[in-house]
């Protein structure tokens, strides 16, 4: 069941204490509770998924963040790669995580990005042919909200239909979509992808999204459906904010963690529960450094500096860090049919909205992006000269293209309809860190990813605008684009564009990187065992020790199921 308040559970001690019900955490929860044996509470510290609308309808993903209730409404330390400017950086508070509040594109990436995860561990279950058994164990493929025939649109011998979360084509579509696939046939440069999930995604193709029956499809929706969620061997604590996880002293002379400290309501008084067997951090790539560093794992010189005992010295915690930027162009274009009509017609607005909540039909039933494509730099570019390719291999975009009709983020101009082309940085090699400043655990961590700190990154954002430019000058845009809204074409000109505008697409990785057993770096083993303790495990973003090139919830859930049979091994459990 699910609570709000300590005095509302059965009990103080659990086989499992789940810390976080995000993306990762619901997955751990769902498949560790199949055996009615083994007892699991999980702590969130946001609230319940249920009963707002907006979290439920696609189209309105860009509105659930920032400065909502939704959010943990974080923004980095200031960027010297952004000018000095910090910028949001949203996270899910709130049951599901993330998965509440992202964007739901599903994009597994590279199958060499896995394979690099392999390598990296040692251990052969993280390569993709290994977890893809796990990727269909988490993917429900469903049919798009309208039912359009999808013959040619994806490859129905890459995906599982028994899943837990729906994946589905867009159901509905806009003008924009044909011109884009247009263009893959008329301009060689831009390869046409008929599937963005078969392991190889170079090239342009229609996206695929955490969506079904027209709705936003999370790890709250799926994984802790009503028939889960009412197993008598799980619970779900809301509003438990936590704030450290205490070691008991030592088991065959390693320290043991079998306590975690946490909030009795927002704002409320801290309790403690145990866990028998494990505590699993799931709090998301900021908030499992975060506590790991609150509770004494981290570096020995950098807790001491803030007055923090160090219980665990690991320099690696909060290190790390990769994650995209995204820089975003816009165009004016011919066209009245722009995501523009919608937000400047109040009467269509609302009769959108009655029709999604009649029958899930319609423009609401899709994200911001009926299509997304990664493009690798040419292999001759002269950055490879001085900087190595820190991407995962042929089958990898160095940049992604994401193409939006129109304006998807408030504020709206007041006139004028567009074509917007956001350009990712997906291969980054600029990596950053999640720190904290203060022995108050309840203050927010210092995140600082060291956006374009790289020759590499900055020349692959200026090569991803000229492409993204290059695209619109195709014949299929031939009376439909009026005129660019960013000009400049030099890289000093490019400079000053991605510099004083590029955010964060919020993919943040690595802060509490997987690596070898004998690797003598990273913050856990390949079983995502934190390294040199008894008792706590991590499942979640930040174990990935290098962000996918590609959104990562697909790669998250993969993980996530992989984890649950690794920790069922572990005990013996069903
Ligand atoms: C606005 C936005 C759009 C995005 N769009 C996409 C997209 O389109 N496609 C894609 O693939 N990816 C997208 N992402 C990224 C993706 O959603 C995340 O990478 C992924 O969901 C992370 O999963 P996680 O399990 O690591 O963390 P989360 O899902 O964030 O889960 C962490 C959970 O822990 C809880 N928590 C944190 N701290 C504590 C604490 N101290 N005590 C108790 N609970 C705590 C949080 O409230 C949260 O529920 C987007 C992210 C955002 C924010």
């Amino acid at each position: 069941g699910i609570v709000e308040r300590v005095k509302d559970l059965p009990k103080l001690s659990y086989d499992f204490v789940i810390i976080g019900g995000g993306t990762a955490g619901n997955v751990v929860a769902s498949r560790l509770t199949e055996d009615p044996s083994v007892s699991v509470l999980v702590l969130e510290a946001g609230g319940l998924n249920t009963g707002i609308e907006n979290v439920s309808i696609p189209l309105q993903c860009p509105i659930l963040t920032p400065n909502t209730p939704f959010d943990w409404n974080y923004t980095t330390t200031p960027q010297v790669g952004f000018n000095g400017r910090s910028v949001i950086y949203p996270r899910g508070h709130i049951l599901g995580g993330s998965s509440s509040v992202n964007f739901m594109g599903y994009t597994r990436g590279p199958s060499t990005d896995y394979d690099r995860y392999a390598a990296i561990t040692k251990d052969p279950g993280w390569s993709w042919e290994r977890l893809l058994p796990y990727i269909f164990k988490n993917e429900r493929w469903v049919p798009p909200a309208d039912h359009h025939n999808t013959s040619g649109q994806f490859d129905p011998s890459v995906h599982s239909t028994t899943g837990v979360n729906f994946v589905s084509l867009p159901g509905f579509s806009h003008p924009i979509d044909q011109k884009i696939i247009q263009t893959t046939k008329d301009l060689p440069e831009f390869p046409h992808l008929v599937d963005i999930n078969a392991g190889s995604p170079v090239g342009i193709g229609f996206t695929q999204s955490t969506i079904g029956n027209g709705a936003r499809s999370s790890s709250a929706t799926s994984y802790l459906s009503p028939q889960v969620i009412k197993r008598e061997n799980l619970f779900v604590l809301l509003n438990a904010q936590v704030s450290r996880v205490l070691s008991q002293g030592d088991v065959s002379g390693k320290i043991s963690f079998g306590v975690v400290e946490f909030t009795d309501g927002v704002g409320g008084p801290t309790k403690q529960v145990s866990a028998k067997k494990e505590i699993v951090l799931s709090a998301g790539s900021l908030a499992t450094p975060h506590i790991l560093l609150n509770s004494g794992i981290g570096n020995k010189t950098e807790l001491e500096e803030i007055g923090i005992k160090t219980v665990v010295d690991n320099p690696s915690v909060g290190k790390n860090f990769s994650d995209h930027t995204a820089t975003g162009l816009q165009w004016l274009v011919n066209s009245n049919l722009t995501l523009e009509h919608l937000h400047r017609d109040p009467a269509f607005f609302e009769s959108e909205l009655e029709q999604w909540e009649k029958s899930k039909t319609g423009i609401f039933t899709i994200s911001t992006f009926n299509n997304i494509g990664w493009l690798r730099l040419p292999a001759n570019s002269t950055i490879f000269q001085s900087s190595p390719d820190p991407s995962s291999g042929l089958k990898s975009g160095h940049f992604e293209l994401l193409f939006t009709n129109g304006i998807s983020r408030p504020p709206f101009p007041a006139t004028g309809n567009f074509l917007s082309i956001s350009v990712g940085l997906v291969s980054p090699s600029s990596r950053g860190s999640i720190s904290i400043n203060s022995t108050n655990p309840f203050a927010p961590p210092l995140i600082n990813p060291q956006y374009l700190t790289t020759d590499f990154d900055i020349f692959t954002v200026r090569e991803g605008i000229r492409a993204a430019r290059r695209f619109v000058a195709g014949p299929a845009w031939k009376d439909y684009i009026i005129s660019p809204v960013q000009n400049g074409t030099k890289d000093d000109e490019l400079d000053v564009l991605i510099r004083g505008s590029a955010g964060s697409i919020w993919h943040g990785c690595g802060s509490a990187g997987m690596t070898a057993t004998d690797a003598g770096y990273g913050v856990v083993d390949p079983d995502l065992r934190v390294k040199g303790v008894e008792g706590l495990r991590i499942v979640d973003a930040s174990v990935l020790p290098i962000v996918p090139a590609a959104h990562p919830q697909a790669a998250v859930y993969a993980i996530a199921e992989r984890a649950s049979d690794l920790i069922k091994q572990a005990w013996n459990q069903k």
